[in-house]
């Protein structure tokens, strides 16, 4: 006798990382599995289905870099944002430093933001893109996977431009984080429940410019 069919999980993921660290590619990969080299600056929120292990995923990708000017009104949406988020991509590029060091405050960000869920563990990933590019590396992976440990998240080191599979433990990887803090997603579903998230993302600006 079979059971019922296991419920489809949403996951609403927040990719986030310094400008040019391949966050798009990272996202395009994992959705298509190509690399296509570029991806013009456009923020965007993918919606694609996946089944892993079994269970059918609607995969909520938004992509997004960090907020250049820190007015009021970009930490703002940038909270709203990681409110909407179950689960977190963090990037930085294994040739970039700086967007090395930004990771770590990030964490701290997303912690205090979640902090009123008494999540026991939050769902982030920190991931260490452009591993093909080992010849300009500035960045260890000793450092990187330090880093993760300290802060209590996942960590990989991918190449988007060379290989699908590493993209792919990254999602998976954060879906087995995001099953565990919530069996079952008690948001709205499908585009509903993005639309949801975008009005409330963006009601302050509509507010703001009336
Ligand atoms: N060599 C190499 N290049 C990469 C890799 N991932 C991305 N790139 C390149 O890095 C550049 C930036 O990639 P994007 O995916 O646009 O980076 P992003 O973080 O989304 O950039 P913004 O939208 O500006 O914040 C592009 O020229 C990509 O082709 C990688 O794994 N290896």
């Amino acid at each position: 006798m079979t059971g019922p069919a296991p419920l489809k999980l949403e996951a609403n993921v927040l990719v986030m990382g310094a400008d040019s660290v391949g966050k798009s590619a990272l996202t395009v990969r994992f959705l298509t599995r190509r690399f296509i080299g570029e991806y013009g600056d456009l923020e965007s929120i993918y919606s694609h289905s996946v089944t892993v292990e079994g269970r059918e995923v609607l995969f909520n990708i938004w992509d997004f870099p960090y907020s250049q000017e820190q007015t009021d009104e970009s930490c703002v949406e940038e909270e709203k944002r990681m409110q909407w988020a179950d689960g977190f991509v963090l990037v930085y590029s294994i040739c970039d430093r700086a967007s090395f060091n930004m990771i770590r405050h990030k964490v701290q960000h997303i912690k205090a933001i979640k902090e009123y869920l008494g999540l026991e563990k939050l769902p982030i990933v920190i991931v260490g893109n452009k591993r093909d590019l080992h010849h300009r590396r500035s960045v260890s992976s000793e450092e990187g996977r330090l880093l993760a440990l300290s802060m209590d998240c996942e960590f990989y080191e991918v190449s988007a431009a060379e290989a699908y599979h590493g993209t792919l433990l990254v999602f998976h990887g954060l879906v087995d984080k995001i099953k565990e803090s919530k069996m079952v997603s008690k948001k709205g579903t499908g585009i509903r429940g993005i639309v949801k998230s975008m009005s409330a993302v963006f009601a302050r600006r509509r507010t703001d410019s009336l």
